[in-house]
């Protein structure tokens, strides 16, 4: 679970969080919507602790990470999977290779630099992008999968670093709608039946509607809850 209040944080002079406070359980799938520039991938890094905010505190599981450093702050960040736009995977190197990088931190440098991967971490790795659906793409490069499957490595690289709260930046904005229900679908499983917290960017209000348990609206610097979602919404 990830509890944030009050984040601030002010971009080339302007204030592009004010007071942002956001909670997600385990289990539960919240949008964030907004118009573009409101500020919710700089929510996001905040979160993630990639950027530092200048005011607000952040809870993960209950420990204060605001202002952890060194080793203590990277544990935290190990339990939080940031899958980005575009996917950032590295283009050349394989969908396993590529799910293997969520487990870097586990493995010792020489290992990385031969490819010498443990067995452990390789099985780690497969069982993970089996969960996502591409155990036969598990060689295949990374620029030679489709966008769909892309944002599956992408995915599957933070189960395999062992994350319980997935911040997802616009995970279907660039796929066309059968492809993106299909991932809306995924996440929403993940959540369900990995209790994992997923706070994810999204623009289409059908996307919204297929995946969120509630939806919150980032501009001027705050989150407001938007409208109940429509009952029975459906994943389909
Ligand atoms: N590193 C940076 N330095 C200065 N300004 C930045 C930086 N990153 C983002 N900004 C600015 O902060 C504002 C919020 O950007 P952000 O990317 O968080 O918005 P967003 O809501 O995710 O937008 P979109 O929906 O278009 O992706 C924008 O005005 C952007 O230009």
């Amino acid at each position: 679970m990830i509890v944030a209040r009050n984040i601030a944080k002010t971009l080339s002079g302007r204030a592009v969080l004010r007071a942002a406070s956001v909670t997600v359980k385990a289990g539960e799938v919240v949008a964030l919507v907004g118009p573009s520039g409101s500020g919710k991938t700089t929510l996001l890094r905040c979160l993630a602790r990639l950027l530092e905010p200048d005011a607000g505190t952040i809870e993960l599981h209950g420990l204060d990470v605001t202002h952890l450093a060194g080793r203590k702050l990277y544990r935290a960040r190990r339990d939080i999977g940031l899958v980005y736009q575009q996917f950032n995977l590295v283009r050349r190197l394989s969908a396993l290779d590529n799910v293997l990088g969520g487990r870097l931190n586990e493995i010792p440098t020489w290992r990385v630099l031969t490819r010498n991967w443990p067995a452990n971490d390789v099985a780690i790795a497969q069982a993970a992008l089996a969960r996502v659906g591409l155990a036969t793409h598990a060689a295949q490069r990374a620029d030679r999968l489709s966008g769909g499957q892309q944002q599956r490595v992408a995915i599957a690289r933070a189960l395999a670093q062992g994350s319980r709260v997935l911040l997802i930046d616009e995970p279907v904005s660039s796929l066309d709608p059968e492809t993106a229900a299909s991932i809306l679908r995924l996440i929403r499983e993940l959540a369900s039946e990995r209790g994992f917290a997923v706070l994810v960017t999204l623009h289409r209000p059908e996307d919204v509607v297929r995946v969120a348990d509630r939806a919150l609206r980032l501009q001027d610097g705050v989150l407001r809850d938007r409208l109940p979602l429509p009952a029975g919404r459906g994943l389909g």
